[in-house]
């Protein structure tokens, strides 16, 4: 990753300066980069996911590269998104703490791949990025926006096509569109714009670990128009679009940023079968076909 000082963004630098975000899974992949283009560009950011001991020291890194007089900027909490509890109370701190909650990154969560999954391993993962996002909405809502507005944004992943072999993640994730969409109009009136951004196949060392290697991203380039894989940063500029002014009449939408992945092949291979029952008005003509 890169320090803050390096961070090349294409926004102006004080873009975000005074305001506040929340960023889950804001210590590595992604939610790393997310969050240092927002500190980068003046917003305080609160990094919230499971793993304390990663959150303090990708804070304290992202913190050393910014300028001493305006350290710190970003700030750990240890949080579980499936524990509503938890969540509630990593909203309150922040506003506590920060005094506002003008953003709000619903990037925490993941999966594993499986092609008959438990109940067990289904439920957490519907649980993680469904159910976990809807309790960082809500209570982002609840705590905060409701009264003074806000811009959410929510990662999902690429389930246009199905998500073969990795079923609960794309059930998850297109709930997590459809209940944006939702929330776009429950919440208009109160000035939140809530959005998603959709990546394809975007390459970092702890996500990569999570499949067990980079051999296994760089299994799917054939399915990327792009011809490469993505990366963290190439997420990160768009999340900060949707969070700036520049989107202030974008609501309920998506964002795809998959070098044209989602509309092009699946990866998933169909074998050879003859399972599929005849035309109902001609029996025999599967035999012609
Ligand atoms: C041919 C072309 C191929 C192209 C392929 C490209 C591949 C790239 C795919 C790109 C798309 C998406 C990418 C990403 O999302 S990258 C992000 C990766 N990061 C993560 O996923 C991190 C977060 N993930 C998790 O924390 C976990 O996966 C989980 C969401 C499940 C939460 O885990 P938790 O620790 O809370 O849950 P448990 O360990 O208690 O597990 C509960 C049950 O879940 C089942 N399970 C869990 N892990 C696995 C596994 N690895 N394999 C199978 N089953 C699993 C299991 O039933 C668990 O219960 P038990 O432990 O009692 O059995
Ligand atoms: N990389 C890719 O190609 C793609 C990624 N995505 C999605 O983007 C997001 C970021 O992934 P990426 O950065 O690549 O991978 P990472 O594995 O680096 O990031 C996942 C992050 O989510 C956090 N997290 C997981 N479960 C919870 C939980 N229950 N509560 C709070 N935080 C949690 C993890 O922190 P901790 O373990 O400390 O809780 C970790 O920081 C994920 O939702 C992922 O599924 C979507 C499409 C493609």
């Amino acid at each position: 990753m890169a320090a803050a000082s390096m961070i090349r963004s294409v926004f102006k630098k004080e873009l975000f300066s005074g305001k506040v975000a929340i960023v889950t899974g804001g210590a590595t992949g992604l939610g790393r980069a997310i969050t240092e283009e927002l500190s980068s560009l003046g917003c305080k950011v609160v990094i919230a996911s499971r793993r304390l001991e990663n959150l303090e020291k990708a804070a304290q890194e992202i913190n050393e590269a910014i300028p001493i007089s305006l350290r710190p900027r970003v700030f750990p909490y240890q949080c579980n998104i499936r524990n509503e509890e938890q969540v509630k109370s990593l909203m309150k701190y922040t506003i506590d703490t920060h005094g506002a909650l003008d953003y709000l990154v619903n990037n925490g969560g993941g999966q594993f791949a499986s092609p008959a999954i438990s109940a067990k391993g289904w439920l957490a993962v519907v649980e993680t990025n469904l159910t976990g996002t809807f309790y960082c909405c809500k209570h982002a809502y609840n705590e905060w926006m409701a009264g003074h507005g806000g811009a959410i944004v929510n990662i999902i992943a690429d389930m246009y096509k199905g998500f073969p072999n990795m079923a609960h993640t794309g059930a998850a994730r297109a709930g997590v569109q459809n209940l944006m969409m939702s929330l776009a109009l429950e919440w208009a009136d109160c000035g939140i714009r809530i959005n998603c951004v959709s990546p394809g196949i975007i390459y970092s060392e702890t996500a990569a670990k999570n499949y067990g290697g980079r051999h296994v991203f760089d299994e799917g380039l054939h399915i990327i128009p792009a011809k490469r894989l993505g990366i963290p940063e190439e997420v990160s500029g768009a999340v900060c679009f949707l969070l700036s002014p520049a989107a202030s009449y974008i609501t309920g939408t998506t964002i795809k940023v998959d070098g044209g992945q989602s509309f092009y092949r699946s990866p998933f291979t169909i074998p050879e079968h003859n399972s599929f029952p005849p035309p109902l008005e001609d029996p025999e003509l599967n035999s012609k076909l």
